[in-house]
């Protein structure tokens, strides 16, 4: 039985929370943090990590394949992905993030919060008590996986339905997986398990895989995929599925397509349906809506705070990180008694969230992208141009890849940069920084880019602008 009052207690052990929690330690404040699941939250076990692990080797391979002269003999080793992603995760062992909790001086409390009051959050499990905070709760629960309605879906067994967390880490490949839903978990698992030997079906309720990207990404993606041998069914969204002698009917409107697997991978939504969140206002269900310093923007006496995919904010690790981290430093300061001054782009602000959101999908080809995707307003302008240079045409033979920058015309400065193309994620950073730190044009002509690299494409970019 775990009782105590802390100066802080945050729920939910993801990467978010313990961001959260070691910047509140950093800052001298005392501080439980309450798991229910394993340490280290979606990410290091069924998210990120297990997802890269497995689509990595393939990327690989493909990357090979398109190089003349290097031996290989075109197969994937699925027995040892599968290992490798495993000591990645450590086969599910949260002891290395407990011990690395404890280490930061923070009491981890293993159990299922619930908000109970101002400043009170009830645990139920092994450490089950309750805990009084003297500056402020942080909810960092991060979310759970969205259920489409489709008829048949609640009748069909379990173990024909995958969700993402069965997709990161089974050991087993289906023969035949249906993918619905065509965003991040649905391309970056399709291609992984397509080329892991499964016949993979991306069925699609639009034109094209990752429909929040400008079309000549999800055109190149749809081609990647392709390539990988998945088999796309664009336009069409299942209609029903139902279960036919151990396998899945997905009704398509041409049809019926029988698969082993139906992985459902159609988004996520924040994880507070019993936080308690009545107790204090809130409507369970719903994100917690908060400001630029993490407070939430509903509740009154400035005691509850929230940073991660809980918020609905930007839904990624690192940026809940961020989140999580001023949100950290605001409790630190507030309870110093200093007054907080939320300023655009100070320490106190997750500012990037509203204008530089950086994020990679991890297919073949890659995804990266950063800011506005397109230009909105009159004095905006896209600068679109195929990656086409000295680097990229050694990098891979043929390479295909493009690029669209989002001019402010007016400042001369980026709002946006959207890459895609074989390993365009290391790119990525720099143009966040140049997104971010608002860099002239002009200026960003004197960065050279270093001969041959894909990142020539920069100059490029200037020269299509008119440099
Ligand atoms: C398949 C997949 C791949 C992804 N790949 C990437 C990627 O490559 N890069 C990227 O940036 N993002 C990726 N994401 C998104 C990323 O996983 C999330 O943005 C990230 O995990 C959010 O962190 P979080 O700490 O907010 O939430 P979580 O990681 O979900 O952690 C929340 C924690 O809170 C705990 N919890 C919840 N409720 C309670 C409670 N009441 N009491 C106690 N504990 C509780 C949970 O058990 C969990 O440990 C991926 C997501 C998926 C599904
Ligand atoms: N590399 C990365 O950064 C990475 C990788 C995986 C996941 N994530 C994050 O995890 C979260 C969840 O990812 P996700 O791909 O599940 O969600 P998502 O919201 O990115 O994509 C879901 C897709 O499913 C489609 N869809 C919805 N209902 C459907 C239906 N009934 N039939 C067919 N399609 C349907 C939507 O149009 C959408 O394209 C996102 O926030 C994502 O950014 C990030």
């Amino acid at each position: 039985m775990t009782q105590g009052t802390y100066d802080v207690v945050v729920i939910g052990g993801g990467p978010v929370g313990e961001n959260a929690a070691d910047r509140a330690a950093r800052g001298g404040l005392s501080v439980a943090l309450v798991e229910h699941e394993r340490f280290g939250g979606e990410c290091s076990y069924w998210a990120c990590i297990p997802s890269k692990a497995l689509l990595r080797p393939g990327n690989l391979l493909a990357a090979i394949r398109r190089m003349p002269g290097v031996q290989h003999d075109g197969r994937i080793d699925a027995a040892a992905v599968f290992a490798r992603r495993d000591e990645f995760t450590h086969g599910g062992d949260d002891s290395g993030q407990f011990d690395w909790v404890r280490g930061a001086g923070i009491e981890p409390v293993r159990g299922h919060a619930r908000v109970t009051g101002e400043r009170e959050v009830t645990v139920e499990g092994r450490d089950g008590g309750v805990l009084h905070a003297r500056h402020a709760v942080i909810v960092c629960t991060g979310s759970v996986p969205k259920t489409p309605s489709l008829p048949g879906l609640d009748g069909l067994p379990g173990r024909l339905v995958w969700t993402s967390r069965d997709a990161t880490t089974s050991s087993e490949v289906p023969g035949r997986l249906a993918v619905l839903g065509g965003g991040a978990v649905g391309t970056e698992m399709a291609q992984a398990w397509a080329r892991l030997g499964s016949e993979v079906h991306l069925i699609l309720t639009g034109p094209r895989p990752l429909p929040g990207y400008p079309d000549f990404v999800g055109d190149a993606v749809a081609e990647g995929l392709g390539a990988a041998g998945v088999r796309l069914h664009p336009d069409t969204g299942a209609e029903s599925v139902s279960e036919v002698d151990d396998s899945v009917s997905v009704g398509l409107p041409d049809g019926a397509l029988e698969v082993d697997r139906l992985l459902v991978a159609t988004g996520r939504r924040p994880a507070t349906d019993t936080l308690g969140l009545e107790t204090v206002g809130l409507e369970p269900g719903d994100p917690v809506r908060v400001d630029d310093t993490g407070l939430a923007s509903d509740v009154d006496g400035q005691w509850l705070y929230a940073a991660g995919d809980v918020t609905g904010r930007a839904p990624l690790t690192h940026q809940g990180k961020y989140a999580a981290r001023v949100a950290g430093d605001v409790v630190a300061a507030r309870a110093r008694g200093e007054t907080v001054d939320p300023e655009p782009w100070t320490r106190y602000a997750s500012t990037a969230d509203h204008h530089a959101v950086p994020q990679v999908v991890f297919t073949d080809p890659e995804v990266a992208a950063v800011g506005q995707r397109e230009a909105e307003g009159p004095h905006q302008r896209d600068v679109e141009l195929d990656i086409a240079v000295g680097g990229s045409a050694l990098h891979a033979d043929g390479y295909p890849g493009r690029m669209r920058a989002v001019v402010d015309t007016r400042e001369e400065t980026l709002l946006g940069v959207t890459f895609v193309g074989q390993d365009v994620a290391e790119l990525l950073h720099s143009a966040t920084v140049a997104v971010v730190g608002q860099v002239p044009l002009g200026r960003l002509w004197h960065a050279v880019p270093a001969f041959p690299t894909i990142s020539e494409v920069w100059l490029r970019m200037l020269e299509e602008y008119g440099l």
